[in-house]
């Protein structure tokens, strides 16, 4: 990628996604992050050799893909500020906020650019990131391949062509890393209470959600049949699945998905007014 990438924003997200673009190749002198504090970006430039910024519109005025990684609370202000120099250099938008529509950032902005809206999550900052990608008609498909190559720098890409369908995207990968750190810290204090020190609980189950995802990953198998496969008829996994289902774990989940993605749609109606 040759094209010069400008960060507002170097937060959590942020950071994740430069740490995977330079470890995929991308040079440092490339990336520009932005923050309002100074002592934030020092640690990122010290650690990656990219460039920061303190005005954001300094930034942008040089940039090609103007990635915008602040909390959705304060985007409007971000984005007004900026839109002159969007409107003059016209670099490809992609958000990486929860529940704004593309049009209400391309708003903002000034109307007329390229917008993608992307939901990554934090497994990114490991490289094992999912993100959902929507580009409005604006984006070229060029610009869809740029998008495409940042974003699988730091995990997997899926396109939707719905942009409504990100809120499902939100619901099984952007929210999602927390249901499964929720199981893990229930599947330890479960295990100590069956007698097992603390951390070698920890140890065994993350290592277990390790493995049963790698092969989710890697078999030809369905979860299903996956799940079949530790059941032995009688045996000891029955009876918890049993538990489970007769708990309703599958309708408890549906639920909270469901959840999650009509917080995304009021989200959105909140912050963009319509
Ligand atoms: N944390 C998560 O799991 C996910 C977060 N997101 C989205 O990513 C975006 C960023 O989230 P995080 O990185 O978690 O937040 P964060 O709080 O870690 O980072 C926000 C960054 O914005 C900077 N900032 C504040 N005001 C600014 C301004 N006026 N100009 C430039 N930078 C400014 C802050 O200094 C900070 O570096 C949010 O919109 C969130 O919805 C999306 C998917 C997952
Ligand atoms: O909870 C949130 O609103 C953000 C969006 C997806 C993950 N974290």
């Amino acid at each position: 990628m040759t094209n010069k990438i400008t960060f507002i924003g170097a937060g959590n997200m942020a950071s994740a996604i430069i740490g995977g673009l330079i470890d995929s190749g991308v040079t440092p002198d490339d990336i520009t992050a932005t923050a309002p504090q100074e002592s934030e970006l020092e640690a990122l430039r010290t650690r990656l050799n990219i460039q920061t910024q303190t005005d954001n519109n300094a930034a942008a005025s040089q940039t090609d893909v103007l990635v915008l990684a602040v909390k959705p609370q304060i985007m409007r202000d971000v984005c007004e500020a900026l839109s002159d120099t969007v409107q003059q250099r016209s670099p490809l938008i992609i958000s990486i906020a929860a529940g704004l529509d593309a049009a209400t950032i391309d708003q903002w902005l000034g109307g007329g650019n390229a917008v993608v809206r992307c939901m990554p999550n934090t497994p990114s900052l490991v490289g094992r990131g999912a993100s959902g990608l929507y580009a409005n008609a604006r984006v070229s498909d060029a610009q869809r391949d740029i998008a495409t190559q940042l974003m699988e720098a730091v995990g997997i890409v899926e396109w939707v062509e719905e942009e409504a369908l990100l809120d499902a995207v939100t619901a099984v990968s952007g929210s999602a890393p927390a249901y499964f750190f929720l199981m893990l810290e229930a599947m330890e204090d479960a295990a100590v209470e069956l007698g097992l020190p603390a951390d070698t609980a920890r140890r065994l189950a993350i290592q277990t959600a390790l493995g049963a995802a790698t092969m989710a990953q890697q078999s030809d198998k369905d979860p299903a049949t996956l799940k079949q496969n530790v059941m032995s008829p009688g045996g000891t996994t029955e009876q918890a699945i049993q538990h489970m289902e007769d708990a309703k774990l599958r309708t408890t989940i549906a639920d909270a998905m469901q959840a999650c993605a009509k917080r995304a749609q009021a989200m959105s109606k909140e912050l963009s007014g319509h």
